[in-house]
């Protein structure tokens, strides 16, 4: 079994502990009484590069990487430095994280909230909005079939902006057709959990124009950050390198202006 099938399987058990507990119903009025979701492209579509900053406590490739005892601090440091969303990772088994830290952020910051999740079921997209955040991931490694386009639907009536996340050309090519506008590319594999931050350099030339593109994952300082918007970036996610900086605040600063300094010269 692939890490991915294993997270994924994890990840179904915890959903239906969730269902059983709060019907969609209860969820569905919840969505209708949070404020309206923002809309994160604006801010993507500015002059230079874009950072999502995310909230990640451990990942499966490598183990713990901080402890975050206040996720809505940490998203606050992000956003002062200039980050133009904040992702939070819910999930909890491989990652360490809650539907409490997205509730915690969303509570806390003003710019647009990216749910980071497995999502393979309407039941999540509801809990996304439910919970107020403004985007939400969406991996086309683990939608098959109309569920891609039936999730993105989803997204959309809710409000929702999906991100929708490739890693090969033939992903690329799915997430395109379904209408996806704001196209991830994760570099890392997450079958094999190894990372090339090269995969964006190849498949950001296969975007169609007025898409907006971000590449995910592999950052480890600024200059990673400056040769993905070389490659053609608009918005880069960083997790890691920002939980582990020990100065989110000025890191994110860092990562903007060198990509923009570099780029512009
Ligand atoms: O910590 P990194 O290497 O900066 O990566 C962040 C982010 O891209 C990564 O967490 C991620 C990208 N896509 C995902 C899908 C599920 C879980 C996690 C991810």
């Amino acid at each position: 079994m692939s890490v991915l099938d294993a997270i994924l399987e994890g990840v179904r058990e915890d959903l239906e502990r969730r269902r059983s507990e709060t019907p969609l119903a209860e969820l569905r009025a919840r969505a209708a009484d949070a404020p309206p979701a923002l809309d994160p492209m604006p801010a993507f579509l500015e002059p230079g590069v874009s950072i999502i900053a995310e909230v990640k406590r451990r990942s499966p490739s490598k183990g713990d990487l901080a402890d975050i005892p206040d996720p809505a601090s940490l998203a606050a440091e992000y956003a002062a430095g200039g980050a133009a969303a904040v992702s939070v990772l819910t999930e909890r088994r491989r990652f360490g994280g809650s539907l409490a830290d997205l509730d915690a952020v969303r509570a806390r910051v003003e710019v647009p909230v990216l749910r980071k999740d497995f999502i393979v079921d309407p039941y999540q997209v509801w809990e996304a909005r439910a919970h107020g955040a403004d985007l939400a991931l969406l991996m086309v490694v683990s939608l098959d079939g109309s569920l891609l386009a039936d999730l993105m639907g989803l997204c959309r009536e809710v409000g929702l902006t999906p991100l929708v996340e490739s890693h090969t050309a033939d992903e690329l090519e799915r997430a395109v057709d379904a209408g996806a506008t704001l196209l991830g590319v994760n570099a890392r594999d997450l079958t094999t959990l190894d990372v090339d931050r090269s995969v964006f350099a190849r498949l950001a030339p296969l975007m169609p124009e007025g898409a907006v593109r971000v590449a995910e994952s592999g950052v480890a300082g600024p200059q990673d950050v400056a040769e993905y918007r070389r490659w053609g970036a608009d918005v880069v996610l960083v997790g890691e390198a920002l939980v582990r900086s020990g100065d989110p605040r000025a890191s994110v600063g860092r990562f903007i202006e060198t990509a923009n300094a570099q780029v512009a010269s």
